[in-house]
């Protein structure tokens, strides 16, 4: 809650909205208690006074009554009616549409439909004709706009509601022997809640418009009872004559409309972290390219050669930097392990490569990325696009999230196949075929017209394999893709990337959490830590003598079949935050052979033992790795 206020102070604008629309609320509220003259009384002598005349600050209408006593009491009725209308609206439309979403099935259709057909009126005319069946009557009105606005909440909520339905927590409930209305009230109402405030605060203004509306049309408060549409529609015929007349309720309706829009924008903001963050923000075609200082000239020898590469996301005004100046780089035919643990800044390098990372909030501050003597950051998009697939391709942990759920797996590989004009459309499906049975899905034949969905999550990982080996690339950044899968299903996928490079000559980016899964394919290792690389080297050196304390407490984290007896030495701490790195060497506050030095910027990655690096002042097995590389 105090996140949410102070977000909202952050918005200048709502802010205001809040500061207007309390100070009116304020005012509604003491306005009994203050010495205002009676509102209904007439006096006709007095009639159409203007503004400053002494004793009617606002002047006074057609029958002589005080404006700003009207004004006042006309205000208080007008916001009531109008909270009131949008508080029946939500908790009716909410409670439909949680039941329809909740339900879903026949009892989704009936109350859908009937919710559809309500929308189906002009909602002005829906209005008029609750108002015409009830009689006039501020009630009344009330009952009317609180009705029209009934399926707007329905339709919003019933969405959100049926994706809740199914999610896993929910199951979960079903499973532990909730009723349903537990269920709805416990587990669905509060995922909702903040979708109801958001619309609640953007539609309170209509429905003071609404009901100002119908009083205006004679059709809500009855004389001599003021509110804002009233006071306006008994104004009328005086606008051009005595303007003041319309001009007090038609001013006070515009500042507590847009108060409340401004305030309810506001809340929206507050409420929503995507928003906060930039994450609904329409990403650019590429990451944005910020280099400031020089480009550092490409390594010989590499296919894929990634140079102090710096990526960091820029939220309002704070900087994450989440890549530091990551230095790797990969042979043809070479499968480089990258390890660390969650939030090391793994993915954010390998999105980095070809310019995948969102933006905003994204930026590539420095670096480069060498792919064949081309600078892929600061490549134009179009050259990025017709690499993207084509040379480089991904896979990423989760198929489900880039399979797209809609189409077959085979009409997405062969999309990914003609996508780049490189195979003709005849025989692509063929050729589809054919790369369903090089990744090893049985029946490929028939498999090819399944849906994700149909397919096992072992399934979806060979197809997203299958795609990415779609343009025959020459590198391969595969994130995470077998930590989702079982053992057996994961030792396949992997045997099947080993057999691809060395059939293809493929390069391997092979990001992962698992030493197993490093030893068993990859030749070299980087080990990353607070967006750096701590140490690299080839695999089997590496996991034999790790030379930084914190690679070496990372394996020693490896659960060991057989060594049940072993006690499991987890780090102490967690890693840095990454907007606020310590200076120094980042791992030096979990570190136990940390010394002050340790803390001093800045700490290089330094050549170890002939064939490795490693970024410590006080590296382990220094002597024991000298020996073995003699
Ligand atoms: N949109 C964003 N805004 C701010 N910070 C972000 C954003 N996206 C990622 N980060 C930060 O960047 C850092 C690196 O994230 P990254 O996804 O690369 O980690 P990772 O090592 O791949 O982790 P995992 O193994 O869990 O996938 C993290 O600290 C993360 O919080």
């Amino acid at each position: 809650m105090r996140d949410f206020l102070r977000l909202l102070a952050r918005n200048q604008l709502a802010l205001a909205g809040l500061i207007v629309l309390s100070a009116v609320v304020l005012l509604a509220l003491v306005t009994p208690l203050l010495p205002l003259q009676a509102p209904n009384v007439t006096n006709t002598g007095d009639r159409f006074l203007p503004p400053f005349t002494e004793g009617h600050l606002l002047g006074t209408d057609h029958l002589g009554r005080d404006l700003f006593s009207r004004l006042m009491y006309g205000t208080r009725l007008s916001l009531a009616v109008g909270f009131a209308a949008a508080v029946i609206a939500a908790v009716l439309g909410a409670a439909i549409g949680i039941l329809a979403g909740y339900y879903g099935g026949r009892t989704d259709n009936v109350i859908m439909r009937g919710v559809d057909m309500l929308m189906a009126f002009p909602y002005i005319l829906l209005a008029l004709a609750i108002v015409a069946a009830l009689g006039p009557g501020l009630l009344n009105a009330l009952v009317a706009v609180a009705a029209v606005n009934i399926p707007f909440f329905a339709r919003n909520i019933r969405g959100i509601t049926v994706g809740i339905a199914h999610k896993e927590f929910v199951d979960a409930a079903r499973l532990s022997g909730m009723g349903d209305m537990r269920i709805m009230l416990g587990e669905v109402l509060p995922n909702v809640i903040p979708v109801i405030v958001i619309a609640m605060s953007t539609t309170v203004g209509w429905m003071i418009l609404e009901t100002a509306g119908l009083s205006f049309l004679g059709l809500g408060s009855q004389p001599p009872v003021a509110d804002l549409g009233s006071m306006l529609g008994e104004a009328r015929s005086a606008l051009i004559t005595n303007p003041h007349t319309s001009v007090v309720p038609g001013v006070m309706i515009l500042i507590i409309v847009m108060a409340i829009n401004l305030l309810g924008d506001g809340i929206r903001d507050a409420l929503d972290p995507r928003l906060r963050s930039g994450a609904l923000t329409r990403p650019m075609a590429a990451t944005t390219v910020r280099r400031d200082g020089p480009v550092p000239e490409a390594r010989e020898g590499a296919l894929l050669d990634i140079r102090e590469l710096q990526t960091q996301f820029h939220v309002k005004k704070r900087v994450y930097r989440a890549v530091g100046g990551v230095d790797l780089e990969v042979k043809p035919g070479e499968c480089l392990g990258l390890i660390g643990e969650s939030g090391s800044g793994k993915s954010v390098t390998a999105l980095s490569v070809m310019g995948l990372v969102a933006s905003p909030p994204g930026v590539i501050t420095g670096g480069r990325v060498d792919y064949k003597g081309t600078d892929l950051i600061g490549a134009r998009y179009e050259q990025l696009r017709t690499l993207r697939g084509r040379e480089i391709a991904y896979i990423f942990q989760d198929p489900l999230a880039t399979l797209h759920p809609l189409y077959k797996v085979g009409d997405q590989l062969i999309e990914a196949m003609t996508a780049h004009g490189r195979a003709p459309k005849e025989g692509a499906r063929q050729k589809a075929i054919e790369l369903l049975k090089s990744v090893r899905i049985p029946n490929a034949e028939k498999r090819i017209d399944s849906y994700p969905h149909e397919m096992s999550g072992g399934m979806r990982q060979r197809a997203g394999i299958a795609m990415a080996l779609a343009n025959d690339p020459e590198v391969i950044i595969a994130d995470e893709p077998t930590t989702a899968l079982d053992v057996t299903v994961q030792a396949q996928i992997l045997s099947l990337l080993d057999d691809l490079r060395r059939s293809r000559g493929l390069a391997i980016i092979f990001i992962t959490h698992d030493f197993g899964v490093v030893a068993q394919l990859c030749d070299r290792v980087a080990v990353m830590y607070a967006g750096r690389i701590v140490e690299e080297g080839p695999t089997a050196e590496v996991l034999a003598t790790p030379a930084h304390p914190y690679t070496k407490r990372l394996i020693a984290c490896v659960p060991e079949l057989g060594e049940g007896r072993r006690k499991l030495a987890a780090i102490p701490g967690l890693p840095p935050p990454v907007d606020d790195l310590p200076p120094g060497c980042a791992f030096a506050p979990r570190c136990a052979k940390a010394t002050p030095a340790c803390t001093e910027p800045p700490i290089e990655l330094m050549p170890f033992a002939g064939t490795r690096a490693v970024r410590c002042i006080h590296p382990e097995n220094d002597a024991a790795a000298r020996e073995a590389a003699e």
